[in-house]
This record gives C-alpha cells, sequence and structure tokens, in this order.
C-alpha cells in the first residue's frame, strides 16, 4: 500500500513554483499576484484563505487579503468583484466558498473575470475544461490529478467512481478522469444522494474519489482489493482534547481501508494541501498569460 502524500508533493510543488518566480523576478517581471475574499468569520473558511495566504507569501508571490463582514450584501460583493476585474495589479482572485444566505453565488461566480478565475468556477472556465481546452482547472480536482501523476497511478481504462457531485469537486473530477490522456481515459460513474446501489458500484471501482462529507463512509467492506483511494472529505468533528477543539476526519475509514487497497490519501495531509499549491498553480498560469497577452506591466 502506497499513501499519496499529499503534504510532501504539495511542498514540492511550491518549491518548483517558487524557483519559477525567481526566474521572473531576473527577468524584472511582476511577480504573481492573487487575492481572496472571504465574507463573514466561518472558522474553516479563514483557516483555508489564512493557508493561501501564506502559500503566496512561501513561494514569492503577491497576496491580497479581502475581508468582508457576514452581513456584506450581494451587491456589495459584486461591487468589489468588479474591483478585483479592473485592477491590473491583480492576476487572479478567488472568493471563498461557501458565501452566506443572503449571497446567490451563481451571480457572484459568473462575475469574476474568466482570465482572473483561478479557481476555475466560470462557466467558461468549466466549459473550456469540459471541452479539452487550455483553462483554469478547479484546484481539488486538478490536485487529485497531480497526485495520481506523480504517484504513476494507472487510470487508463479503469472504473473510477466520485462520490458527491459538487461543483467545487465531484463534477469537475467526473470530467476531468474521463478525458482523453493520463490522468484519465478511464470510465467514469458520478454517483450522489440519489444513486441506487451505490455500495454495489463502489464495490466494482477500481479508483473511488469520495467527496460526500460524511466521516468514516467509506468501509474496508465496501472497496475491492488494491482499489485507489482518494478521500476528499475534510470534516471539523469536535473533540475536546485537542488544541484546536476539533478534530478532521475523511470520508474514509482510514485505518481499516487502508489495509485493503493498492493507493490511499491521508485526511489531513492528503487532497487538502493539494488544494493550496494548485491554486498556486493555477495564479502562476494566470500571470503567465498576462504578460504573454501585454495586459500587465
Ligand atoms: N473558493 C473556494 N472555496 C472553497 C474551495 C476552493 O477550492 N475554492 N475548496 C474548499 C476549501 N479549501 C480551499 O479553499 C481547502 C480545504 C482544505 C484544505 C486543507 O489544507 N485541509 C487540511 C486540513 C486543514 C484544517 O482544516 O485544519 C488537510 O486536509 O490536510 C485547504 C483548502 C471549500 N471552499
Amino acid at each position: 500500500m502506497e499513501i499519496l502524500d499529499g503534504k510532501k508533493v504539495s511542498n514540492d510543488i511550491k518549491d518548483e513554483i517558487a524557483a519559477e518566480v525567481k526566474k521572473i523576478k531576473k527577468r524584472g517581471e511582476k511577480v504573481p499576484h492573487l487575492a481572496a475574499v472571504i465574507v463573514g468569520n466561518d472558522g474553516a473558511s479563514l483557516t483555508y484563505v489564512g493557508s493561501k495566504v501564506r502559500a503566496c507569501e512561501r513561494v514569492g508571490f503577491e497576496s491580497t487579503l479581502v475581508k468582508m463582514p457576514s452581513t456584506t450584501s450581494e451587491i456589495e460583493l459584486l461591487s468589489k468583484i468588479a474591483e478585483l476585474n479592473e485592477d491590473d495589479n491583480i492576476d487572479g482572485f478567488i472568493v471563498q466558498l461557501p458565501l452566506p444566505p443572503q449571497i446567490n453565488t451563481q451571480k457572484v461566480l459568473l462575475a469574476i473575470d474568466p482570465d482572473k478565475d483561478v479557481d476555475g468556477f466560470h462557466p467558461t472556465n468549466f466549459g473550456k475544461m469540459a471541452l479539452d481546452m487550455s483553462s483554469f482547472i478547479p484546484a481539488t480536482p486538478f490536485g487529485i490529478l497531480e497526485l495520481l501523476e506523480r504517484y504513476e497511478v494507472d487510470t487508463k481504462g479503469k472504473h473510477t467512481v466520485v462520490i458527491g457531485r459538487s461543483h467545487i469537486v465531484g463534477r469537475p473530477m467526473s470530467i476531468l478522469m474521463g478525458r482523453r490522456g493520463w490522468p484519465g481515459n478511464s470510465t467514469v460513474t458520478l454517483t450522489h444522494s440519489h444513486t441506487k446501489n451505490i455500495t454495489q458500484i463502489i464495490s466494482q471501482a477500481d479508483i473511488v474519489i469520495s467527496a460526500l462529507g460524511v466521516p468514516n463512509f467509506l468501509k474496508a467492506e465496501m472497496v475491492k482489493d488494491d482499489a485507489v483511494v482518494i478521500d476528499v472529505g475534510i470534516t471539523r468533528v469536535p473533540d475536546e482534547s485537542t488544541e484546536k477543539g476539533y478534530r478532521i476526519v475523511g470520508d474514509v475509514d482510514y485505518e481499516n481501508v487502508s489495509k485493503k487497497v493498492s493507493h490511499i490519501t491521508p485526511v489531513p495531509g492528503g487532497v487538502g494541501p493539494m488544494t493550496i499549491a494548485m491554486l498556486l498553480k493555477n495564479t502562476l498560469l494566470a500571470r503567465e498569460r498576462h504578460e504573454a497577452n501585454g495586459k500587465k506591466k
């Protein structure tokens, strides 16, 4: 059994990006600049945007954190997005999800300039991804592809079962695993809360990608021997015995599933850190495109 170590690989990627930034500086060009917008005080979201800003510092990117109160109206957020779209200093930006209930997430994602949409959530980027055109690929699925590639996991002709159809992970993942090339060329089943016989479908999978958010959902008896298991579920479970007052628990019963499979991602330290690394990669790509288009100084 091999652990797909997202912490290690994400650090390797950050080192590679830092090396690129040094080259950019040497050429006298502008370094990539990422902005992150957070609305409200959700603890997990604050942790994630904090990690994004720290990751920018580590690789030598510029970053801007825009904190808006939980009472922010949709118009106020859309006006901030318009500002970031127009700001030539910013190469890419993200709006941290989820958003408070008074804000329509779809409207917000549609308002982001696709050229700056380093989350890859705008329909233009999503559509390009589905059509095998160059685009920003959402960071979590992009990170999973990168892990499969770096650990040389064979995906060709394999049956991949994706659990969960969220716009951030499950839906794009199902498209990417079925695309031509590697990692891809997989036969994909996208399962969700209305899927009948889900246990039977999972038991046939060569590769299981679980993005459900239900702690310990995937048990050893549900997976085939030597399957590849990717755990995208990151749930905070209250635990007073820990310093932070919570534990991070994945969708997979790691202790038992890991004894049976060929490859597995841990939680924490698997897909989560890859999400941050691939966001940096998309931001670097955005900078390179802007440089090539002569849009930025
Ligand atoms: N605009 C976006 N919003 C959200 C995204 C996204 O890609 N774009 N994804 C998730 C949250 N997310 C990034 O934003 C994210 C989740 C988890 C991790 C991570 O490193 N997890 C650690 C555990 C950290 C902890 O909670 O203490 C791990 O798994 O090891 C990074 C980024 C939803 N929103």
